[in-house]
This record gives C-alpha cells, structure tokens and sequence, in this order.
C-alpha cells in the first residue's frame, strides 16, 4: 500500500518535503482573498487565513493516514458467521479534485468474510480517509474497495457511493440536487448475480 503519512509543516525550516509552510499556505489564502475583491486587512478577515489552513488540515487530514493503521486489527470469533455484512449509509465529505469544492454523500460497503472479520468502525474509518483527500467518486470507491479488499482478504467486496457534487450544483452546469452513484465489485459479488442483487437491495432499501 502506498506511503501517504504526511506531516503538514508549521513552519519552512520543518519542511518534511518540498511542501510549504504554514506561513505560506496563509499567505496563499489572502491571495485569493485579495483576488475575490476581499480585503484581508478588515477586521473580520485577519484571521481568515489562519482559520482557513487550519481547517484544512482537518478536512484534508486523510492525507496523514494511511487504511492499513485503521484495518490492521482483524478477528476471527463470530460463531461461523459466513454471510454478508453490510454497513449502509456511511454519510462522509469529500473534495472533488477538479475544483476543491465539496462532494457529499453516503457509501456503502458491504463483504463476505473469509474466515476473518473487520470492527465494523473501521469500515466507516476507512471512508472519512479516502474522503478527507481530493477525490473523485470514481477514485475513491475503488481505493476503499481495494484497501479493504488487500487488507482482510475477503471471499468478496462490494462499495456503492451516492454523493451530491457542489461543483454541479453550486456552480457551472448548477444542477442541484442531482446524484451520482458509482460501483465496484470484486470476488463473489462480480461472480454471484444472488449477491450483487442482495447488496444492491439492501444497500438501497429506505425504511
Ligand atoms: N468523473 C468525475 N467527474 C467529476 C467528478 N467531480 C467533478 N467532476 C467533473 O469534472 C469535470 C471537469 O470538467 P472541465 O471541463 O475540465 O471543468 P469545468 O469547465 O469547470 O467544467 P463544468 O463543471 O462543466 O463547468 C466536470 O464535468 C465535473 O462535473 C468526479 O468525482 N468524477
Ligand atoms: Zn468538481
């Protein structure tokens, strides 16, 4: 799995790679406060700048973490559980890439175990990760996909994402309210039509 932990850096001299500092990071945000027409020397914008990195670092914070931390602590107990488990609506936030903009939704991931199962939280964790990073829908339910899939070895995965794109609400084509669903199945449920058809039926059921 690739290495994503990141530190984001406070300051030029603890730069950990070629990223900027925190100082500067600030400084980009009231460059784009003075571009919007804004000026970052009103009162109620002096700490616009500061509040706005720091922000980023938690809604960007996915960068810092990597799935396998969260998905390493498997277990085997269940009784012989062998079916499905299906954790539905899993409301997360991400960015779309293309403009920095939010995408909301909700996943759902569902696996067969082979043998060995996850805490359920960790599925949710590994969502917010990929979620906390610039995405696109497409991207971000195959890396759940595959990090759960590399992780527990199931005899399947399936991960169904319907989100809400601002960038296609808020502006250009502004077409609120529209949804975007996108798909990935591995093992039994891109093998067996029965299990697909159980995921997508619960995965959408609305009670
Ligand atoms: N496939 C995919 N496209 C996305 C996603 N998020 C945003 N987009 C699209 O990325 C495209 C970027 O298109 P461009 O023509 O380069 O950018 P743009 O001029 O801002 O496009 P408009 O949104 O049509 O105004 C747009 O069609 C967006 O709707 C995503 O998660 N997946
Ligand atoms: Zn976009």
């Amino acid at each position: 799995m690739e290495s994503v932990v990141k530190k984001f850096p406070e300051a030029a001299d603890e730069r950990a790679d070629d990223r900027p500092s925190r100082a500067e990071a600030e400084a980009a945000v009231k460059t784009l406060l003075r571009w919007i027409g804004e000026d970052p020397s009103r009162e109620g914008l002096l700490e616009t700048p500061a509040r706005v990195v720091k922000a980023y670092e938690e809604l960007f914070g996915g960068y810092k973490l990597e799935a396998g931390d969260v998905l390493g602590r498997t277990f085997q107990d269940v009784s012989g559980y062998d079916d499905m488990v299906l954790v539905r609506d899993i409301d997360f936030h991400s960015h779309c890439e293309h403009h920095m903009v939010p995408i909301i939704g909700k996943a759902h991931v569902a696996y067969v175990p082979d043998g060995r199962v996850l805490g359920l939280s960790k599925i949710a964790r590994v969502v917010d990760i990929y979620g906390r990073r610039l995405q696109t829908q497409e991207s971000m339910t195959a890396q759940i996909a595959s990090a759960i899939a590399g992780m527990l070895v199931p005899k399947g995965i399936a991960v169904m994402i319907e989100a809400e794109h601002m960038c296609m609400s808020m502006r250009g084509i502004r077409s609120k309210g529209s949804m975007t669903i996108t798909s990935a199945f591995q093992g039994v449920f891109a093998e067996d039509g029965e299990f697909k058809s159980r995921f997508l039926a619960q995965a959408s059921s609305r009670s």
